[in-house]
């Protein structure tokens, strides 16, 4: 391994340390288990407490790779449908983990760099407390800034007239994620699904726009609420890797947890070994 990658490795393992050790108390019952690189970390750090401290949690996967590390590492594993029921809904997780592609200012993400954003919607949004866990290369004031593209789950048969109106919307050349070089032809999701990757100019945010504006492609700019709302409108569209809305712990009431997508804290590990905490 070279020394940049060594660099980036230890501080994706150092920020799960931490976000593991600030988030996992050991009352908890069930904990989310997002994709991805960092997440491997965290799943090293929740096993390195030892038996006595994780056996009677059940962890709740994102997609295949997920499930492979709960498994290879012992730990007792349910589908996010197999939670038990209180009074006919499934009971909360405690907490979830997952990485992200980028994370603006007010903690809004982009996921699905490894294609898994169906899932790990479901699975974040299922749980009273979302913690996000990166490396420094993740931060970002706006998103699309650094990761620039939205990937989007989408039907196969729909993809060509997604791909249609996402250009209509303004993203100039949005594409079909190759499964290459691991597999010919197109990625296929956990869900039978494609991803797109939708390339858009970075993203407002509601304290950018003044009281006149609506949030529609000004500058060739979309706000984050106004741009997701669109998308999950288009026929064929399943679901989106914007992480947007609300905090859990800000959703309590009204109805906003069902806008309840993002983390209450993001952990970033910094080339100097720290790690910074941003908190909602
Ligand atoms: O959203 C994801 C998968 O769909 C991942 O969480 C995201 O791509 C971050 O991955 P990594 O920790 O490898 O940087």
């Amino acid at each position: 391994m070279s020394l940049a990658v060594d660099l980036i490795e230890s501080s994706k393992k150092l920020a799960a340390y931490r976000a593991v050790e600030d988030h996992l108390l050991p009352s908890y019952k069930f904990v989310g288990i997002g994709s991805g690189s960092t997440v491997v970390y965290v799943v090293e750090a929740i096993v390195s407490k030892g038996p006595a401290f994780y056996s009677g949690m059940t962890f709740v996967p994102t997609g295949s790779q997920s499930k492979g590390l709960i498994k290879t590492a012992g730990l007792s594993m349910c589908y996010v449908d197999e939670r038990p029921t209180v009074n006919g809904s499934p009971v909360a997780l405690d907490v979830a983990f997952d990485g992200a592609d980028e994370v603006d200012e007010d903690l809004n993400l982009i996921k699905g760099g490894g294609a898994c954003l169906f899932q790990e919607k479901l699975v974040a949004t299922a749980a009273n407390k979302f913690i996000a866990v990166a490396d420094s290369r993740k931060q970002s004031p706006r998103l699309c800034t650094k990761w620039k593209t939205i990937p989007i789950e989408v039907l196969p048969l729909a993809a060509p007239d997604v791909l249609r109106r996402l250009r209509a919307m303004g993203s100039p050349s949005p594409t079909v994620r190759s499964g290459l070089p691991s597999k010919a032809g197109e990625c296929v999701t956990d869900n039978g699904m494609w991803i797109i990757d939708a390339p858009f100019s970075p993203l407002l945010i509601r304290k950018d726009l003044s009281s006149t504006e609506d949030g529609c492609g000004r500058n060739g700019s979309w706000e984050i609420q106004t741009l997701a709302d669109e998308l999950l409108k288009v026929p064929g569209i399943i679901e989106i890797g914007l992480f947007y809305g609300f905090n859990g712990n800000q959703a309590l009431g009204l109805g906003k947890e069902l806008q309840a997508q993002k983390p209450v804290a993001a952990y970033f590990g910094m080339p100097d070994g720290q790690v910074q905490v941003q908190n909602a």
